[in-house]
């Protein structure tokens, strides 16, 4: 069966540890172009290591269904990695802290369909979530050489019964 895992509301308090939170409230807003525009920012900065680029794509995720076992975790050891919705649709953000190399207990988050994440390097997290139905995300993330992605697997699953916050 496995160990439950509950589900938290997505804050930049709680994800701290992890990255940041891409959303408007609580952003450093100035105002561009004259007055027409608000700028939101600097919400995170793109590290890239080892002489990458950054780069922007479009994921379009497959909703995951529930109960969902987390059997794996993985991270990107030479650059950060951020996801934005682009249908407003809530979707599901899992992180675990560094244990020795390894992942710890993971910590799931259910993000509004205004919040993104920005994974800071090395961080381990779960391949994209979405939730429902079919949900388009951009994605920047470093392009370049060396291995960029670490993959773990749990030795038992962590279970999601649902994905409510
Ligand atoms: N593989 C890939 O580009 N995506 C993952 O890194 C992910 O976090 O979804
Ligand atoms: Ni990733």
């Amino acid at each position: 069966m496995g160990e439950a895992l509950t589900v938290q509301p997505l804050s930049r308090e709680a994800f701290a540890p992890f990255g940041n939170v891409l959303e408007t409230d609580g952003a450093e807003l100035r105002m561009i172009n004259e007055g027409t525009t608000e700028r939101f920012h600097a919400l995170a900065r793109a590290e890239l290591i080892a002489d990458g680029a950054a780069i922007i794509s479009i994921f379009r995720g497959q909703p995951r269904a529930f109960p969902y076992s987390v059997t794996m975790m993985e991270r990107h050891p030479l650059g950060s990695q951020a996801f934005f919705p682009l249908d407003n649709r809530p979707w599901l953000v899992i992180a675990a802290e560094d244990e020795e190399g390894r992942p710890g207990r993971p910590q799931a988050f259910l993000a509004d369909g205004r919040q993104g994440v920005n994974y800071r390097a090395n961080v381990w997290h779960h391949p994209l979530m979405a939730l429902g139905q079919t949900s388009s995300f951009l994605v920047v993330d470093r392009d370049g050489e060396g291995v960029n992605l670490e993959e773990w697997s749990y030795p038992a699953p962590y279970v999601i019964a649902a994905a409510t916050g």
